[in-house]
Formats: structure tokens, sequence, C-alpha cells
């Protein structure tokens, strides 16, 4: 089936129209059948109903005329007068009336044969036989009366049996005309109810089709809102970590698939924020390595000069605070013989061994640093000369006692001393140099303390 929801920008408008244009032309059809509809019963009718009636009225005026001068005959005659005019005007009535029935039935049978009439044609069928039979009757009536007006024998009972039978077409004329006219109004009734349904019907569907494209057209809305929010907070979330250094949030993998012009866009965004994401690591871990490969010394991963020089500057800054720190300057004994005997690697491996000892007993704060060959410098923070000769002293004893197979063992000196406030780092180095000669002088594997 057609999916929708995930269908592209382009295809969910499309279809939004489509269904519009869809509503719109049922409208249109549904309006054209209906016109045509209510146009043809109009059409009935002024064509039919209207002209029947005011021919078959007409019919009963001169009717009622004939009958009047019927009477006035025969108040001539009784007088023992008699007048051709009378006979004369009708002939011509009868001659008018045969005409408009003829019209009449003209009018009902051509309509039925064209189809032109819809609403009750059965009852228009009868109308027509009726006005048959009204003409038939009319017409031997009007006959019989003729010869007799014409001859001017007019015995009473004949004139009694004529008058029954102008009664009885009067009464049909009448009965003829209430049929039309309840017709009509029939007729016209139905036209107006089918008008009105027609405009309920009309407008409803119009209503639907303004609410369903209105529904559509809020949902789409809806949806594309919600999502340019959601990309719009991303971005937020990715311009605020940008500007704060904190680590890109990755966004969650579910739903890495484009659907629309919308979905490909945060597709793309989220693609660029993973490849942020993952170059901000990349460049986190490069900056590590560089801090490490600028601060670390490649052999011992103790601290190098460039760290120490840092740090020390640090310390005496801090010291104007009223914190003390201590200094134990250490080197390796006859390292040179070390090298000599056993070579350079073992030497490194010597300086590496020593190194991983120093590390394992000096934690942080303290720290280790190596200032060149096999020469180490241990920063005591807070501690005082006291404290640093007790370190420095066991840690010359754990050298002395370190035995790693295939190592030679190896011993060392130290210069312990403290800083004194407002001095120079070089003074403190002085001191600590001195230190170390001493113990290199009195015999090395020894510490020396100049407070
Ligand atoms: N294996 C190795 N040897 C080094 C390194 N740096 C310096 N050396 C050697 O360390 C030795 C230092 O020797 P000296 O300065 O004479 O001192 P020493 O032999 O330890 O004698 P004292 O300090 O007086 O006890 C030299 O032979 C250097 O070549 C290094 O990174 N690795």
């Amino acid at each position: 089936m057609f999916d929708w929801i995930n269908a592209s920008l382009n295809r969910k408008i499309g279809s939004i129209l489509a269904v519009s244009l869809s509503f719109l032309l049922i409208v249109i059809g549904y309006s054209i059948y209906q016109v045509r509809a209510i146009n043809h019963e109009l059409r009935e009718i002024s064509h039919v109903d209207i002209p029947l009636n005011e021919v078959i009225t007409q019919v009963e005026m001169l009717q009622l005329q004939q009958h009047l001068s019927i009477e006035q005959f025969r108040l001539l005659l009784e007088k023992g007068h008699k007048s051709e005019n009378t006979v004369e005007s009708f002939l011509n009535r009868h001659q008018v009336i045969t005409n408009l029935l003829n019209r009449a039935t003209n009018l009902v049978s051509t309509s039925l044969n064209n189809d032109e009439i819809q609403f009750k044609p059965d009852q228009y069928q009868l109308i027509l036989t009726e006005i048959y039979d009204f003409s038939d009757v009319n017409q031997e009536f009007e006959k019989q009366l003729e010869t007799l007006l014409i001859n001017g024998n007019l015995p009473a009972e004949t004139w009694q049996r004529l008058e029954l039978t102008a009664a009885s077409l009067d009464k049909n004329i009448v009965n003829i005309l209430g049929q039309i006219s309840r017709l009509t109004q029939e007729s016209a009734q139905y036209t107006e109810e089918h008008q009105r349904s027609f405009m309920l019907i009309e407008t409803s569907l119009g209503i639907c089709a303004f609410i369903l494209s209105s529904l559509l057209a809020a949902y789409v809305l809806h949806v594309m809102r919600s999502r340019i929010h959601h990309i719009h907070q991303q971005v937020e979330q990715l311009h605020t970590s940008l500007e704060h250094g904190e680590p890109i949030v990755r966004p969650d993998n579910k739903g890495l698939s484009s659907s629309d012009e919308l979905g490909e866009l945060e597709l793309d965004l989220k693609r660029m924020i993973m490849r942020l994401s993952d170059e901000m690591d990349t460049r986190k871990e490069v900056e590590q390595q560089l801090l490490t490969l600028a601060t670390k010394d490649k052999l011992t991963n103790t601290y190098n000069r460039h760290k120490w020089s840092e740090q020390i500057q640090l310390l005496i800054n801090l010291s104007e605070q009223g914190n003390t720190f201590s200094l134990i300057s250490l080197d390796v004994d006859h390292f040179k013989k070390v090298n000599d005997t056993y070579g350079h690697q073992m030497g490194d491996k010597v300086l590496q061994e020593l190194a991983n000892l120093l590390q394992k007993d000096i934690t942080k704060p303290d720290m280790v640093f190596r200032m060149g060959g096999e020469e180490f410098l241990i920063l005591l923070t807070r501690q005082s000369v006291d404290a640093a000769s007790k370190i420095a002293e066991r840690l010359r004893h754990e050298i002395e006692v370190l035995q790693i197979e295939g190592l030679p063992k190896f011993t060392a000196s130290m210069g312990v001393t403290e800083y004194h406030f407002d001095e120079t780092e070089d003074q403190l180095m002085t001191r600590a140099d001195e230190a170390l000669y001493h113990s290199k002088e009195n015999g090395r594997n020894r510490i020396t303390v100049v407070a």
C-alpha cells in the first residue's frame, strides 16, 4: 500500500491536492447532473403543466359560454324568436373548443412520446385518456346540439337530456382541470424538495472536502513542524556542545533512513553530527597524545623537563599562599658502568625499572621527572624536608634491594631539600644539586638532606 506517512513532501502535498480535486470533481459532476435534472423538471412544468392548465381553463371558460349561449337560445325560442347570431357564435366556439382540446391532447401525447414527462407520467397518461373521452363525448354533444339548434326542434325532454349531458361535461372538465392543477402542484413541490436536497448535499460535500483537506493539511503541517523542531533541537544541542567544548551527544541510530526531504535533511544532520563527534574524539585522542608527548619522557613515561618548568613555576607561585614543597634530586650510581658492562639497552631497561619503582611509590599530587640521562627529580607537594627525607630514604632502600631477573643490581644517590619562600628555581636547584653531589662524594647509595 502507498506509504503516505513516509512519502516525500511533494507526494504528500500532491495527494492532498488530489483528494481536494477529486471532491471538487464529484461536486461539479453531481451539480451538473442535478442542475440538468432540476432544469428538466422546471421545463416540464413550464412546457407541459402550465400550457395544459391554460388550455383546459380556456376550454372550461368556453364551455361555460357555450352553455350560456344555449340557454339564451332556448329563451329566445320560448318567446318564438330564433337568433342566427347565437347559432353562429355557438358553432364558432365549438370549433375553438375542438381546437383547444386537440392542442391539449397533442401537448400531452407529444411530451409523453418524447419522454419529456418524468414526474408521474402514468397520471398524465390518465389525464390524456380523460381528455380524449371528454373530447369524444363533447363532440357528440355538440353535434346533437348543433342539429337541434339548426332545426329549431327542441322538445322539453331533449333540452333536459342535453342539459344533463352539459352538466356532466362541466363536471368532467372541472375534474380534469383539478387533476392537472394537483399534478402541477405536486411537480412543483417535488422540484422544490429536489432543489433543497441538492443544495444540502452540495453544501455537505463542500464542507466534507474542506474539513478533509484542512485536516490533512493540518496533519502534514504538524508533522513537518515537529520534525523541524527536532532538527532545530539537534542543531541547538550541537551548537551548545561546540560553544562549551562539551562532548557532542551522538544521535541515536534508529530511524536512520530517509523518507522525504525532511527525512533526508535529518539523516544528513545525524551523519554530520556523528562525523563531527568522531572527529572530536579523534582530536581529543590526538590532543592527549600530543600532551603526553609534550609533557612525558618517552623512555620512562615520567614527566619531562618541559613539564618540570611548568610545574615548578606553579608551585613557586602557590608558595606565596603559604604552601611549601620539597625536592629530591636522584642520580643512578655508576650508570656508565651499567652501560659499558651490559650494553645501552640494558641501561635503558634499568632506567625504565627505576622509573616504575618511583612512580609506584610516588603518587599524586607528587610527581617524578626525568631531567636527562640517569638523573631524576621528585617534586613533593606540601611536604616538609623531614617528610621528604623519609621518602628519599625509603626510595633509596627500595632501589638498593630491587631484584629483577636479568637486571643488574644498582643503587642511587639523592639530595633532599625544601623550597625557601621567595627563592628562585635556580637557587632551589643549586641546593638540591649540592646535596646530591654531597651524597656522591660521601660514597653514593645515600641521601643528603639540606634544609
Ligand atoms: N642507556 C642509557 N644510557 C644513558 C642515557 N642517557 C645517558 N646515559 C649514559 O649515562 C652515563 C652517565 O655517566 P656519568 O655522567 O659519568 O655518571 P655515572 O657513570 O652514573 O657516575 P656517577 O653519577 O658519578 O655515579 C653516560 O654513559 C651516558 O651515556 C640513556 O638514555 N640510556
